[in-house]
């Protein structure tokens, strides 16, 4: 995972703790998918978190139909009304979200790797140069994948969001204290 700016980050960057994502609300698990602890592991997370739906989508040129608008899409800011939960199976990625204080943070997502972006953050993605992913995507409920480009501060969802960073920024003042 790195910071700053800009598309030029690829592959090279600080690396963040992982409390940098929780503080946003992204959840991280690394999984394998070769190992059968981890179809337990993944199975108990489903159930925790009631992810009924699963479906796979394979990004690679040749083998989605328009990969190069979808990348553009999937590259362009936005958010979502609800969870955005993906696991990758082969190959990888950057999942770009902004943090609180509205700056990117790159997380590299490779084989095993699991991420659970919330409601209402605004993030992008694009591939590594392994020019290919094939994900599972997990969803509660009737999927919808509407996605919402940036600006969206009337959107209820993302006000939530942005209530909720709010608070729990307060939070954390007030135990400095
Ligand atoms: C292809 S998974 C990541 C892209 C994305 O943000 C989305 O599908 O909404
Ligand atoms: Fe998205």
């Amino acid at each position: 995972m790195v910071g700053e700016d800009g598309e030029d980050l690829k592959n090279h960057g600080e690396l963040l703790p992982l409390s940098k994502l929780q503080e946003i609300g992204v959840l991280y698990w690394h999984l394998d998918p070769k190992k059968p602890e981890s179809e337990e592991e993944l199975a108990k997370i489903r159930k925790d978190r009631g992810y009924n739906y699963m479906d796979y989508l394979d990004i690679r040129p040749g083998k989605l139909a328009n990969f190069e608008e979808k990348l553009k899409n999937f590259f362009t800011e936005h958010m979502h009304a609800d969870e955005e939960i993906r696991y990758c199976l082969e190959g990888g990625g950057y999942f770009d979200v902004r943090d609180k204080d509205d700056k990117w943070v790159r997380i590299w997502i490779k084989e095993g790797g699991m991420i659970v972006l919330p409601a209402g953050i605004y993030h992008r993605f694009t591939l590594d140069a392994a020019n290919h992913v094939k994900l599972m995507r997990l969803f509660l409920g009737e999927p919808v994948w509407t996605a919402h480009n940036r600006p969206q501060e009337d959107h209820p969802v993302r006000q939530e969001y942005v209530k909720r960073l709010m608070d729990d920024n307060a939070g954390l003042a007030l135990a400095a204290h």
